[in-house]
């Protein structure tokens, strides 16, 4: 069987994550390479259900373990119906957002605790990883103020928490990133969208070329 490659871009709100991800798709489309590009919570239709319930504004009586289970739910069968197909052909999945979402939303800045959210990922996603994960790295305050002024997508039911949640949020990916160096790469994303674009390429075709 072929194997693809898995990499995956996390970050809080407005790093740029979507805008990179979307150009470096485009690029590497361009060179030959099958691609992928793909989101969490979303990319196929049942997920993108799921995640229509978990961030619907008006669902504010959601408990945190119920929201967690359903980043999970919508994981798994994510990953089911459309990651592993495509990296079983070979493809490079680029997918906007997976489980370290999870750990530094719900396990660490909703306090369920990290150790309990990979628990129950676990169950979602086996043994599947990321070869690559890139954490866009940018004070939370300035990814707001990047929504806030852009106004070109909606408001989620996460987007309207406390500023300290969102700083929660960012210390968690910095702890996670402290401790899976090897595949959690920082991108400064409070830089050009050119910048970026380019070590966000840089990186990811690094990783490509190490690919026997
Ligand atoms: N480097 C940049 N400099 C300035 N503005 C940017 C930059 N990158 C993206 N933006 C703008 O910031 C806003 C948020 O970008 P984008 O949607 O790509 O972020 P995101 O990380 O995917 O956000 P979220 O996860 O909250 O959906 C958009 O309006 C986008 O045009
Ligand atoms: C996968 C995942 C996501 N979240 C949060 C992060 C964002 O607030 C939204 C997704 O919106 P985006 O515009 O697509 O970034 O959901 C989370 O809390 N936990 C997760 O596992």
């Amino acid at each position: 069987m072929k194997r693809g490659i898995f990499i995956t871009v996390e970050g809080p709100e407005g790093a740029g994550k979507t805008t990179i991800i979307t150009k470096v798709a485009e690029q590497l489309k361009k060179e030959g390479y099958r691609i992928i590009l793909t989101r969490e919570p979303g990319g196929i239709p049942i997920a993108e259900q799921i995640r229509e319930v978990i961030l619907n504004r008006g669902n504010t009586a959601m408990d945190p373990r119920t929201e967690a289970l359903l980043y999970a739910a919508a994981r798994r069968q994510h990953l089911m119906e459309k990651v592993v197909p495509a990296l079983n052909e070979g493809a490079i999945v680029l997918c906007d957002r997976f489980v370290d979402s999870s750990l530094a939303y719900q396990g660490y800045a909703r306090g369920i605790g990290v150790d309990e959210i990979w628990q129950i990922n676990q169950f979602a996603i086996e043994e599947l990883m990321p070869e690559l994960t890139l954490f866009f790295m940018i004070d939370p305050k300035r990814g707001l103020e990047r929504i806030e002024q852009h106004k070109n997508r909606e408001v989620n039911r996460l987007d309207v928490e406390e500023l300290s949640f969102h700083q929660k949020v960012y210390d968690g990916y910095q702890l996670l990133m402290r401790k899976d160096p090897d595949r959690i790469k920082g991108i400064d994303a409070d830089r050009s969208v050119e910048e970026v674009y380019e070590e966000t390429l840089h990186q990811i075709k690094t990783i490509i070329d190490k690919k026997p």
